[in-house]
């Protein structure tokens, strides 16, 4: 088995996922270096959402490799796979699934908590992100006395506070309005890139979001096209401002 390239983080080889024997992945192999942002787009049904939860560890891929950071996650127990997800991977879900008897704060620290970071480094931590956010008046709030937009904010603090090295975001944007994807897109890729955090996240089509409106730059640093399970051919990194926005607008 040859080992992965050094210079990428993750890296997933020959990947194939069946659910009860339909393929939904077909031998899709891709590198992430660190800090890259990459975008997996592509239609309904196209295999994005099971693309990242092999790269995440969250599915075991029925045929292929995934290794992380020198790691077979692949061929890691489940017991191993889990501690590396909560210890090195961040995670965003297309619905902010908040705790609602808690707080934003608490929401936020709740990762830490768990990994056993002490009450006063996790709040702090929570309330750093969620000022860095936009949303540390919020803090107080349950999920129920907040705009979608801002629980989606809590989210994105929650699955940043604890330092992950590679963060997954499965179309962190789709619930929101056309000006909030913009903005939360921004919000989540700059902090990615002041914090030195790799980020696969999944974008679908039509409109990929990536491209900032305002000032006509691409939010991600490559867009990695999927039709039926399978790559199509990608522009090459590093992307230009044009290159960004086209490559994902042409695999519409
Ligand atoms: N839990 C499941 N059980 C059975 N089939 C599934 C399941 N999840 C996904 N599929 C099928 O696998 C294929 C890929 O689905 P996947 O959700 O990965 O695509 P996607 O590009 O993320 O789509 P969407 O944009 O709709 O989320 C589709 O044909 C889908 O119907």
């Amino acid at each position: 088995m040859a080992a992965p390239p050094d210079d990428d983080v993750l890296w997933a080889r020959g990947l194939h996922y069946s659910y009860d024997g339909s393929p939904a992945l077909q031998g899709i192999t891709l590198g992430v270096r660190p800090e890259e942002i990459v975008s997996v787009s592509g239609p309904r049904g196209s295999g994005k959402s099971t693309l990242l939860g092999c790269l995440s560890g969250r599915l075991v891929p029925t045929e292929g490799e995934v290794w992380f950071d020198g790691v077979p996650l692949h061929s890691l127990g489940r017991a191993s796979r889990e501690r590396l997800r909560r210890d090195r991977f961040g995670w965003i879900g297309s619905a902010p699934e908040l705790v609602p008897e808690l707080t934003a704060w608490e929401n936020a620290a709740l990762p830490l908590l768990l990994t056993g970071a002490r009450q006063r480094t996790a709040r702090a931590a929570a309330y750093e992100w969620l000022d860095r956010l936009d949303i540390g008046d919020c803090a107080r709030r349950r999920p129920a006395d907040l705009l979608q937009s801002q629980r989606q904010r809590v989210a994105i603090a929650r699955a940043l506070a604890p330092g992950p090295t590679v963060l997954f975001a499965d179309e962190p944007t789709a619930p929101l309005h056309q000006l909030d994807r913009m903005q939360a897109l921004r919000t989540l890729t700059s902090a990615a890139r002041s914090h030195g955090i790799t980020v696969v996240l999944t974008s679908p089509e039509p409109a990929p979001a990536e491209t900032d409106d305002s000032t006509g730059t691409s939010l991600v640093d490559r867009c990695v096209p999927l039709v039926d399970g399978r790559r199509t051919p990608t522009a090459p990194r590093p992307v230009t401002e044009a290159e960004g926005s086209a490559a994902c607008s042409l695999s519409a």
